[in-house]
């Protein structure tokens, strides 16, 4: 199967895919109203009905193709489109009747709001249809955890959402993503699964998206959600002792389904600062300056924050920006302190997931620091 992957992937539709990329006509990032397709399966049963699941791709190195099978970086990600990489799965069809849809081809890297957008209304399109059991999303690793946490407050469903990913591109050697992707369709078509939040699954683990983060730049084991643990596990087919996640998330979430009225301009905007050794409130005075109504501060170890920083962060605050307090630390817990009167204190969630929940939350309630600081309570 491996080796009629690889004749596939090297294959012209492959090479041309990589050199429209690299030579054609700038594709637009986000690919919407895209097809979607049933993808067959010579390996299926035929016998009742199994559930239907919607794979629904984005890019990212598990759709990434490289020249050489030896090669795992400088590769082209998201070069892949999502039926050749359920093709390579076969097995998928003992499992469940999948579909597939692309919305878009990205390197994550470049992650945008349009993006974002367009993925929650997809996604919401699909848990909505009655002949639909689950959705699998294919993402890259570098900022799977934004757009999985996005997910987990703007999608209102108790079905299965689960993502996955790859560290090394479809055309190498042990590529990871076809594993990967049959776990996450195990969890997809799991009961268990079910009422969870938006979960992923990566290299044999189930994690919750509210507490994951990449912490590997090469890993194929990249992924950790830190002290608050795995939500379970999935290998062989098996889902085990897969628990709650403890926060809001899409079946009770305030902010699910999207809302119609919410495209990429009416987000808030929300900027990230950090504190570091050295650090002027260069950041700060150009984002009060350009009229951000929220800042996240990545602050050191327990939120602390460096005093030519605070002059500033303190003077936007008393201007009417939200200001989020949370630390560099992968796994932080940022509980407040002296300046709870003026922050909201992150708790466990990292920068780039307070940046997720502040824009949501800013954009449902505009100019409400007390709303903010209560979906920082919940959230
Ligand atoms: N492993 C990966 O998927 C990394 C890739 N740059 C991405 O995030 O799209």
């Amino acid at each position: 199967m491996q080796a009629e992957f690889f004749k596939q992937v090297r294959a012209s539709s492959v090479c041309s895919t990589i050199r429209e990329k690299r030579c054609g006509p700038k594709r637009s990032a986000t690919m919407r109203a895209m097809r979607t397709d049933t993808v067959p399966f010579s390996d299926a049963p035929t016998a009742s009905r199994r559930p239907r699941i919607v794979v629904v791709g984005t890019g990212g190195t598990i759709a990434g193709a490289a020249g050489d099978a030896a090669q795992t970086t400088g590769y082209a990600a998201g070069a892949l489109p999502i039926q050749q990489l359920l093709a390579a799965v076969p097995m998928l069809g003992r499992l469940a009747e999948v579909e597939a849809e692309q919305v878009a081809a990205l390197d994550s890297k470049d992650m945008d709001h349009t993006t974002w957008l367009a993925l929650a209304r997809r996604v919401q399109h699909h848990v909505d249809r009655a002949d639909v059991d689950g959705i699998v999303v294919t993402h890259g690793t570098d900022t799977l955890e934004e757009t999985a946490y996005w997910l987990n407050l703007t999608i209102a469903t108790r079905k299965p959402v689960v993502f996955t990913a790859a560290m090394r591109p479809a055309t190498a050697l042990s590529a990871d993503g076809p594993l990967n992707l049959l776990d996450a369709v195990t969890v997809a078509v799991s009961p268990s699964a079910s009422g969870k939040g938006v979960l992923i699954a990566f290299g044999h683990r189930i994690f919750g998206a509210r507490d994951i983060a990449k912490t590997s730049s090469y890993a194929v084991d990249a992924f950790s959600s830190g002290e608050r643990g795995v939500l379970g596990w999935v290998q062989d087919g098996r889902v085990d002792a897969l628990r709650d996640a403890e926060k809001r998330h899409t079946v009770n979430s305030a902010y699910a389904p999207l809302r119609a009225d919410w495209d990429a301009s009416a987000l808030a905007r929300v900027e990230i600062v950090s504190s570091y050794a050295g650090v002027t409130g260069l950041q700060v005075e150009a984002a009060i300056a350009a009229g951000v109504p929220g800042i996240v501060v990545a602050g050191t170890g327990g939120g602390s924050i460096h005093q030519a920083l605070l002059r500033p962060l303190l003077k936007a605050a008393e201007a009417g920006v939200v200001i989020v307090q949370s630390s560099r630390i992968s796994h932080p817990r940022v509980t407040g302190d002296a300046l709870d009167a003026h922050f909201i204190p992150s708790g466990t969630l990292s920068v780039w997931k307070a940046r997720v929940l502040l824009t949501v939350a800013l954009t449902a309630h505009p100019a409400d620091p007390q709303a903010c600081r209560d979906a920082f309570a919940h959230y």
